[in-house]
Formats: structure tokens, sequence, C-alpha cells
């Protein structure tokens, strides 16, 4: 298996904070890496970083073999990395149907008449399809959050970046979130989720980092990143 994504040694600052401290993992082709920490620990800078929302003061951001670390994020996403983002913001004023349209011609640059049943497929798959022509601005939040994912698949990612789209969904809509998830990274998408619905990242991560103050608490199986006394102690509070 190969290589997807790789951070080598990236680091971020605000002013005199560093939010990321460091930090290097790799991600296998169709692999699914989960992250968790504390709020601030610093886990949207990581996607920021890796999507292009932010460049690195230092470090490496390699996809598919390439150092990405310079490229604006609409290169980044031509080149297949999709996000969603933790505060939905969806082109309000436009229809669900023409935020995904959005998505797949500018940015995977689609052609408008292959974009169309690329983002009809999308809509059925995201359980989006009856709201296709209602404005994404009067959307429910839980709909606003299935429309970014929705948006983010419409690009084709080949590797997805998901930011806390579990939060707020009750136990059974979870289950369905996380089978459209198993169902995406059947087909070969590599992923990297955010998440602090344990039990949802647990059903689908092969690997899991944890973060904490900008740097990597721990990182490997999920079972023994769960039971490291360090992670319990820091990031559930849990005394061991
Ligand atoms: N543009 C920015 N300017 C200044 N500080 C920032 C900026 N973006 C993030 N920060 C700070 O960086 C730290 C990490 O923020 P980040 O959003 O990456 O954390 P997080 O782990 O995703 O948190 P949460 O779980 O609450 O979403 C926080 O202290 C935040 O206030």
């Amino acid at each position: 298996m190969g290589e997807i994504l790789s951070l080598e040694g990236v680091s971020k600052s605000y002013g005199l904070l560093k939010v990321i401290d460091m930090i290097s993992f790799t991600l296998g082709d169709g692999q699914m890496l989960g992250i968790l920490g504390p709020n601030g620990a610093g886990k949207t800078t990581l996607f920021n970083l890796i999507s292009g929302d932010v460049c690195a003061d230092e470090g490496r951001v390699i996809f598919r073999g390439k150092d990405i670390g310079a490229l604006p994020p609409q290169h980044r996403c031509r080149l297949g990395i999709g996000r969603s983002y933790q505060i939905p913001h969806p082109f309000a004023g436009m229809t669900v149907f023409e935020n995904l349209l959005v998505g797949a011609t500018f940015g995977e640059g689609m052609a408008e008449q292959d974009a169309e049943p690329v983002c009809i497929q999308i809509l059925e798959k995201t359980g989006l399809k009856k709201k296709a022509n209602q404005l994404a601005g009067s959307l429910t939040l839980l709909d606003r959050k299935r429309l970014e994912l929705a948006r983010a698949l419409a690009t084709r990612p080949k590797l997805l970046l998901l930011d806390e789209i579990a939060g707020g969904l009750t136990e059974q809509e979870a289950k369905e979130l996380v089978r459209l998830i198993q169902e995406i990274k059947a087909q070969g998408v590599s992923m990297i989720w955010i998440e602090h619905v344990v039990r949802a990242l647990l059903a689908v991560a092969d690997r899991l980092l944890v973060v904490n103050f900008g740097s990597k608490l721990a990182e490997g199986e999920p079972e023994s990143v769960m039971n490291n006394p360090e992670v319990k102690r820091v990031y559930m509070g849990i005394e061991v």
C-alpha cells in the first residue's frame, strides 16, 4: 500500500501562539485516519494546512509524492483534496443542487453536463435529493452538515477531510452517516476525520492520531491509542 499523504515536521504559529508544533504523520492509500483532541488542540488548523487554507511556517506537506505546501486551496482541490468545514458555510443564495455543481465544476473542473449526473448521484447517496431545489440558506443545521459532505464529494476527492460532521446527530443519524462514510471508503477514497463522537470514529478509523496543544500525543491502532494512559488522562480526563 502506497502513501497518499505525509506531513513532515509541520508547524504553524499565530503570533506567539504555536498552534501546530512539529507534527508528522503518514496516511496510506485508501486508509481512514481519525483525529481526536480537546477543543483548541489544533485539529482544524491541521486540516487548513493540508487543504491550503493556511500555509505552514515550517515542514512539508506531501500529497501523492508532490510537495503541495506552497499551493493555494483551489489547486489542492483539483489535485484531489476535498474537505468539509466544521461550521458549514454553503452558498446560501443557491440551491442545494447548485452548491454541488459549484463543487464539481469549479472545484474538480468537470464540464457542467458531466457534473450533473455526478451531483444527482451524490444527492441520492447523502439523502438530500428531495431538497435539491431548496435554497441552501434555508436548510436545518443537520442538512447543512449533509450538504458539507455532499459538496466535498462533488469535488471527487482522492483524499477527503471531514471536520466534525457527526456532532448534533441522533444515534440513528450517526449510524447512517457511518454507513455512508464506510461506503465512500469502500470506493477507495482516503480520509481523515476529526470527530468528538468517538464511537462513530471508531467504527471506521484504521488508525487514530491524538493531538494536544498542537503536538502529537499518540498515534496508532485505534484500540492501543484508546488504551494509552496518557490519552485517557489528558484527553478523556480519566485518571489511570
Ligand atoms: N486564524 C487564527 N488566528 C489566531 N488564532 C487562531 C487562528 N485559528 C486558530 N487559532 C487558534 O489556534 C488554536 C487551535 O485552533 P483549532 O481551531 O485548530 O483547534 P481545534 O482543535 O480544531 O478546536 P475545536 O475542537 O474547538 O474545533 C486555538 O487556540 C485557536 O484560537
